[in-house]
């Protein structure tokens, strides 16, 4: 009997161990080999980056680089603005670019990332591989599912390609056409609060808050049909998660880096979780509502014309991904236009001459704006060049992440399936290479005679939208929200920096004034 208790618990003890020893070196094997061996393919390939220690990476250098001005003011500020922002917002970068050149490895947790900024290398990567061929790196996809789900930005393969198809039709030019009186009724609203601030003595006005909000209350009418208050609560929870985000990203790659931040990796889960319920209603009220025959064609009529609850036509999304694709839009179909504008207002109030001469051709273009319509917007050509030199020196979206789901070979160079890539748009968009000398500085008319590329030197050096075919579906609604925008508030005001701003851009997932804009008023 005691002998038979013994080889059992012999048995059960050797279980156990086994277990053990099989889970250490699952962990052991997928946290440090299987990252080590492809760091080795990189490194024996011909590529060279900082050295990495294990489990951080190279995340504490960034942090240290990363130095806050604790003796920035806001005069002190006003005096040494710069858009020379790659060395303030990405200093690790810079630094590394000087060590091993344009394109390296460096490394997140124990994921290692292939960083490029040369966008030879980058047409020479990109030219054969098809937008469906494209993954997104899983550490992110992990991390971002409460915000964007399996979304479109997320999704792979040829899912994309369905995802794609669906929602390709909501941004066709007579669907954009139809969203222009909303986004003027919009837009209006926030400059009738704005008269009514400046009316009261109130003239300076945190204007990156005000127009996030609008743009939110724009997506909310435009794509989904709901009211600005029933959009409100789901655009809060997705900035709550936004925040919740950017707190832990000190971790991302670190295994259970999430553990690190219980709180509020909970947080996060839980508002992802809200943000889910929440949609599902917006998309049950939906549904339930009688159709009168007439099809629905903004974004979320599109999406469920072919989602009927009645055995779902083939290519259909299902239910999750229906409500992944709204987080995806409530989120990225306003916060990258917002920025967009709010860096123009920034410059325009840097750059008074260029707010008069936009005016000229509004009133030259559009005459009275009352009458806005959406075919005239294209004959706002100077508008334009201003938009693309906004987006080259403070681009929204400041980097655009890839995972190989192949190998890929450039020249005699291998990047290995399964690697990481980040794209960093910033450095290429302020690569003096480039765009020459006056690389810094606001100069919207090197656009007149290459309204596309700006007389970049490579036409892959000037990406705002992304490249190939995963570039932005939403940027000719993009467009025309920003040109409705700028056209209405350059016809009621004249505005100026205010005394305390802080020049602070700084990376939240997007490129943000990390401290507001404060701009100061005057009406027309
Ligand atoms: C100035 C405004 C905008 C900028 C700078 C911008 C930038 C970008 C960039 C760089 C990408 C490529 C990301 C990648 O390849 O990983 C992208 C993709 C995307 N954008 Fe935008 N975007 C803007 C406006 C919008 C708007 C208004 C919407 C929606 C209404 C939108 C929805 C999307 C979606 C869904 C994707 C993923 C496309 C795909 O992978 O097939 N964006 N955007």
């Amino acid at each position: 009997m005691e002998s038979s208790l013994r080889l059992l618990f012999a048995f059960s003890f050797s279980m156990a161990a086994s277990a053990i020893f099989f889970v250490v070196g699952r962990l052991f094997l997928s946290w440090y080999i299987l990252p080590y061996l492809a760091y080795r393919k990189l490194m024996s390939n011909g590529f060279s980056g900082p050295k990495p220690s294990f489990p951080m990476g190279n995340l504490n250098d960034m942090k240290k680089d990363q130095k806050i001005d604790s003796s920035i003011s806001p005069s002190s500020c006003l005096r040494k603005i710069s858009n020379d922002i790659h060395s303030t917002a990405f200093p690790y970068f810079v630094k590394w670019q000087t060590l091993f050149g344009k394109v390296f490895v460096y490394w997140l947790g124990t994921e290692p990332f292939l960083y490029i900024a040369d966008p030879k290398f980058l047409k020479n990567m990109s030219a054969d591989v098809k937008g469906k061929s494209w993954g997104k790196p899983r550490v992110f996809k992990h991390d971002r599912e409460p915000m964007f789900g399996n979304g479109l930005l997320m999704v792979e393969g040829e899912d994309w390609v369905r995802h794609r198809h669906t929602i390709t039709p909501a941004f066709t030019p007579a669907n954009l056409k139809s969203m222009a009186g909303l986004m003027v009724e919009s837009v209006n609203s926030m400059l009738d609060r704005w008269a009514g601030l400046v009316d009261s003595g109130h003239q300076e006005i945190d204007v990156e808050r005000e127009i996030i909000s609008t743009a939110g209350e724009i997506i909310s009418r435009t794509s989904f049909g709901v009211s600005h208050e029933n959009g409100r609560e789901v655009l809060e929870k997705l900035r709550d998660v936004q925040i919740a985000l950017f707190k832990s990203i000190r971790h991302v790659g670190v295994p259970y880096g999430k553990l690190l931040n219980p709180k509020l990796t909970l947080k996060s889960r839980k508002l992802g979780s809200e943000i889910d319920a929440l949609l599902l209603s917006i998309i049950t009220e939906r549904r339930s509502r009688p159709q009168n025959g007439q099809p629905e064609t903004d974004l979320l009529g599109l999406l469920l014309a072919r989602n009927t609850t009645d055995g779902r036509p083939k290519g259909a999304l299902t239910t999750k991904e229906l409500v992944d694709e709204c987080k995806t839009f409530f989120f990225g179909g306003h916060e990258t236009t917002a920025l967009a504008l709010t860096w123009t207002l920034f410059q325009l109030a840097l750059h008074p001459e260029w707010q008069n001469q936009l005016r000229k051709e509004i009133s030259e273009v559009i005459g009275d704006v009352k009458n806005i319509d959406a075919t005239m917007l294209v004959g706002l050509k100077k508008m334009g060049w201003v938009m693309n030199e906004v987006l080259r020196l403070y681009p929204p979206a400041p980097n655009v992440q890839r995972q190989t789901r192949e190998d890929i070979l450039v020249g005699d160079l291998m990047i290995p399936q399964g690697t990481n890539i980040w794209i960093d748009l910033v450095s290429m968009h302020h690569d003096q290479n480039l765009w020459g000398e006056s690389v810094n500085e606001f100069k919207p008319e090197r656009f007149k005679d290459d309204p596309l590329y700006g007389g970049c030197k490579h036409k892959m050096g000037f990406l705002p939208f992304g490249f190939g075919g995963r570039m932005c579906v939403g940027r000719n609604l993009s467009a025309m929200e920003y040109k409705i925008a700028l056209t209405l508030i350059l016809s009621k005001f004249s505005f100026t920096l205010s005394q305390n701003y802080i020049h602070s851009p700084s990376i939240m997932l997007s490129l943000r004034p990390m401290h507001g804009l404060p701009l100061v008023f005057k009406p027309l």
